[in-house]
């Protein structure tokens, strides 16, 4: 399954719409447009009217008149980011996409305890990435939420990325949880959180999927590394799912991905009460429909 797909799966339901906190800038506008053309959703855009109307009579005019777009003007980011998430809580809306705001202030916007998106579980966010020479999507979590989770936490995260996998179609997946090596090193804590995750997916704790760590980048995702190291595991390899130990290694494999890699990327936070599309300001308008189609495949209708 690649990126385009979700777009396909996405498009025979057009009953969703979409919130925008901040959506003044030319890449969102591009998406929303695309989207629109498509038939996935409705769209309620929040942020600087003026700016917006003008983003979208540059590119396809004839679409302010489209009675499935409304433009409400917020006189600041953080006003956009409450009154996108307050329209997604009081289901107006039921998915939030981040626009041209600090991911932070959206954040504290959907963790707000009186009107933001909580359900008492973790958030995480899980990113899609469909690599040139690489045949398959491969899932990447946590670049953009979790600073520095505990393993709590990671198997929480693992969880959301798993129940994600399944909502795509990816039945059973393998997760890597990656380390810098494949041995248990007491004194580094991401490769006992990653051996104390395998063995709660061998005791059933952590179900339908098929954990493995730790292991390297390497061995995650190439037979020929695992092979070299002797490592006989049924993810090494074959791996659907990274599990980064802090955001910080998730960030740098993200962006290196997509600027050394050229990949494509779909991403989304997984665990509040209604899809959040969150890329990052830079990703093209094409990653950010591709976000938002990811998010539309996991609505609860
Ligand atoms: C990859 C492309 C996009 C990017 O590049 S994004 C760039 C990098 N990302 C970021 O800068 C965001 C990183 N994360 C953060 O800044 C913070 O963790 C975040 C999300 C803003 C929360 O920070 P604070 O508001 O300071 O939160 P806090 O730790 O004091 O907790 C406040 C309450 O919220 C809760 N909370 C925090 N993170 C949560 C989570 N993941 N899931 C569920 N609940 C969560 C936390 O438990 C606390 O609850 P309570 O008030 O004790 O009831």
């Amino acid at each position: 399954m690649l990126l385009d797909s979700l777009i396909d799966k996405a498009t025979r339901d057009d009953r969703s719409t979409v919130a925008i906190a901040a959506a003044d800038t030319a890449e969102v506008i591009e998406a929303v447009i695309d989207a629109l053309i498509r038939n996935l959703a409705e769209f309620i855009l929040f942020g600087d009217k003026e700016k917006i109307t003008s983003l979208i009579k540059l590119q396809k005019p004839e679409l302010l008149n489209n009675h499935k777009l409304k433009i409400i003007h917020t006189d600041s980011v953080g006003d956009a980011a409450k009154s996108a998430v307050q329209s997604v809580s009081n289901k107006q809306a039921n998915v939030l996409m981040k626009g041209n705001i600090p991911t932070n202030i959206l954040l504290k916007a959907v963790l707000d305890k009186e009107y933001g998106l909580r359900t008492g579980n973790v958030l995480s966010h899980i990113a899609f990435f469909e690599i040139p020479g690489f045949n398959q999507l491969l899932l990447v979590t946590d670049a953009a939420m979790n600073i520095a989770p505990d393993l709590v936490q990671k198997a929480q995260i693992l969880r959301n990325a798993v129940t994600l996998a399944k909502s795509v179609g990816i039945e059973f997946p393998k997760v890597a949880v990656i380390a810098a090596v494949e041995a248990v090193n007491p004194n580094m804590q991401a490769t006992l959180d990653a051996a104390a995750l395998t063995m709660m997916n061998k005791r059933g704790q952590i179900s339908e999927c098929i954990v493995d760590g730790p292991l390297g980048l390497d061995n995650a995702i190439s037979d020929i590394a695992a092979e070299h190291k002797g490592i006989k595991s049924d993810v090494a390899g074959k791996a659907d799912i990274l599990l980064v130990p802090t955001i910080e290694v998730g960030n740098v494999l993200y962006k290196s991905l997509i600027y050394f890699a050229q990949a494509k990327v779909g991403a989304l936070l997984a665990g509040a009460s209604a899809p959040i599309v969150l890329t990052s300001r830079a990703d093209s308008a094409e990653s950010k429909l591709y976000s938002l189609a990811l998010a539309l495949c996991c609505v609860k209708k």
